[in-house]
């Protein structure tokens, strides 16, 4: 039992009890972390539909985030603070999209609110998040992103701006070219059949599962790693790190997250800095390597800091996206058997081999169910910024060093750029409709402009050689009046962790 439960992190009452024996603060973390698996976060316990329509409808004095210069025209963004000293941050965790689209509804595209103490203004809509995302004055930095992650990610790529940023995208397109991604796929293919190969049948949390297989690439084909034990270590360092980024207690208190994270922080750091010299002498083929040798056209390459920083950053920015990914693809495809059938006859058409690049590339119908279903549950669900100087969004006035969130979930719900938005229709990416291209900022999962997900084809095939094992190995299934909670403590996750019922085929 102990080896399933590591293998397929899918928490067991055998699990829980098994980590009690551990003495000291890994067993106190593994058992926390059994315990989170079969519980809700306490922002998603379920209470009755009055006092959550009560809670959602709650009204707060409306003011403005600051008087716009005199003579510019400019209105002023109108807003909310919440309630005394939390403000929305639980509203925002609880209700997620209903939460949005209630702003939306009361203030339009540019609006501000109290969160976690500061005062954010949200952009949502194709032309609000068009604004921050083109950048083209360079009034939005990732400035933004460092209040939540920087002690954890430090200068990993998203948290670079303007010319650095630049430099250090380009030499690191050079781990994401045709090639690279093709040894990439070669290297997930294995992990990934055998990982698929031991879920248990029953009523496993598909989220639990997709998270320990994710993690199982990571260290695979992010790092090269073979040593079982090492990757038990590495994944649990790397797991701290990330869940600190989330702590509300923003202090290393003694077993609390946030000292945790900065644990986890240094075990990462030590590993890859001590794992370098190997790499860079060797020509392999994982993420690691790449980022080693990667040279941009102009000849520049990454210093060894910037490698271990890179390398962080990388494992985080891949880990949750894409197996929230796979976690809302189940679930739709659970939902709508007959999508699951489509999907299933492609998979199997394609004959026992471990899949290649173009073998996944191939796969449409599991492309438009990926698509559809990053759009009805993207991952990241805000973006953040901050203004370098005084600027306007739709001739709303934002001060210098104001905080910004550009929320992708208006543009994917809204009615004037799909038809039926709140309806699972895969086919509406397909080549007659293409209702994705009604706006360039109409999906936007990925974000846009210069930050835009450099590992989006990295991801997309990583999810869908997942999906694609699942459809060769299992049917699975949930009862026709389940309808998923999704908690929104960070991303946005399954709040039960996803029990669906699988059967071996
Ligand atoms: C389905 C999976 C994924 C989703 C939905 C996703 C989403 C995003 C989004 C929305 C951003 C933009 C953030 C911003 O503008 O502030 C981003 C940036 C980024 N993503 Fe992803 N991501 C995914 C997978 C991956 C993977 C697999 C990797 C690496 C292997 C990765 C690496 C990065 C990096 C390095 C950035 C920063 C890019 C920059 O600042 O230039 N992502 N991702």
């Amino acid at each position: 039992m102990a080896d399933t439960t590591a293998k397929t992190g899918i928490p067991t009452a055998g699990g829980a009890l098994g980590s009690l024996a551990h003495a000291g603060s890994d067993g106190v973390t593994r058992l926390s972390e059994n315990l989170r698996g079969r519980m809700p976060p306490l922002t998603a316990i379920p209470l009755p539909r009055k006092v959550d329509e009560r809670w959602l409808g709650a009204r707060w004095p409306v003011r403005e985030l600051a008087a716009p210069p005199a003579g510019s025209g400019l209105k002023p963004v109108l807003g909310d603070d919440g309630p005394p000293l939390i403000g929305h941050t639980l509203d925002g965790m609880r209700f997620g999209l209903d939460f949005s689209l209630r702003r939306f509804d009361q203030f339009g595209p540019v609006s501000w609110m109290g969160v976690f103490g500061q005062r954010i203004v949200t952009l949502s809509g194709p032309e609000a998040t068009q604004a921050a995302l083109v950048n083209k004055d360079k009034a939005f930095s990732q400035e933004g992103w460092k209040f939540f992650i920087e002690r954890f990610f430090e200068r990993g790529l998203m948290l670079l701006d303007f010319g650095e940023h630049h430099l250090h995208r380009r030499i690191m397109q050079e781990a994401f070219t045709r090639d690279r991604l093709r040894g990439y796929v070669a290297q997930m293919g294995p992990a990934l059949r055998e990982g698929v190969a031991v879920l248990p049948s029953g009523r496993p949390r598909l989220y639990w599962a997709f998270k320990q297989l994710t993690l199982d690439v990571a260290t695979q084909v992010f790092m090269g790693m073979r040593s079982a034990s090492d990757a038990e270590r590495i994944n649990r360092a790397f797991v701290a790190a990330v869940r600190a980024g989330t702590a509300v207690v923003r202090y290393p208190v003694p077993g609390g997250r946030w000292a945790a994270g900065l644990r986890g922080r240094r075990t990462l750091e030590r590993y890859f800095g001590e794992n370098l010299a190997a790499k860079r002498d060797a020509d392999g083929d994982d993420l690691f390597s790449a980022l080693c040798h990667a040279v941009s056209e102009d000849g520049d390459r990454f210093s060894d800091a910037d490698i271990v920083n890179h390398m962080i950053f990388l494992m985080m920015a891949a880990h949750d996206t894409t197996t929230i990914t796979a976690s809302a693809m189940a679930y739709y495809l659970a939902k709508h058997p007959e999508w699951q059938d489509r999907a299933r006859e492609e998979s199997l058409r394609l004959g026992d081999d471990l899949p290649d690049l173009e073998a996944l590339e191939s796969l449409e119908t599991l492309d438009l169910v990926m698509k559809e279903a990053l759009r009805l549950r993207a991952p990241v669900p805000s973006l953040a910024r901050k203004t370098t100087k005084d600027t306007a969004v739709l001739g709303h006035y934002l001060p210098e060093g104001t905080l910004v969130g550009v929320s992708p979930t208006l543009n994917h719900y809204s009615p004037e750029h799909w038809t039926d938005p709140l309806r699972f229709d895969p086919e509406r990416f397909g080549p007659d409709r293409r209702e994705d291209k009604s706006h360039r900022f109409a999906w936007m999962p990925f974000g846009g402009g210069a930050h835009k997900c450099i590992g989006l084809q990295f991801g997309g095939l990583e999810v869908k050689a997942l999906m694609h094992e699942l459809l060769r190995a299992h049917r699975w299934s949930v009862p026709e009046d389940y309808v998923a909670k999704w908690d929104y403590v960070s991303l946005p996750v399954p709040a039960d962790g996803l029990p669906a019922r699988l059967a071996y085929r």
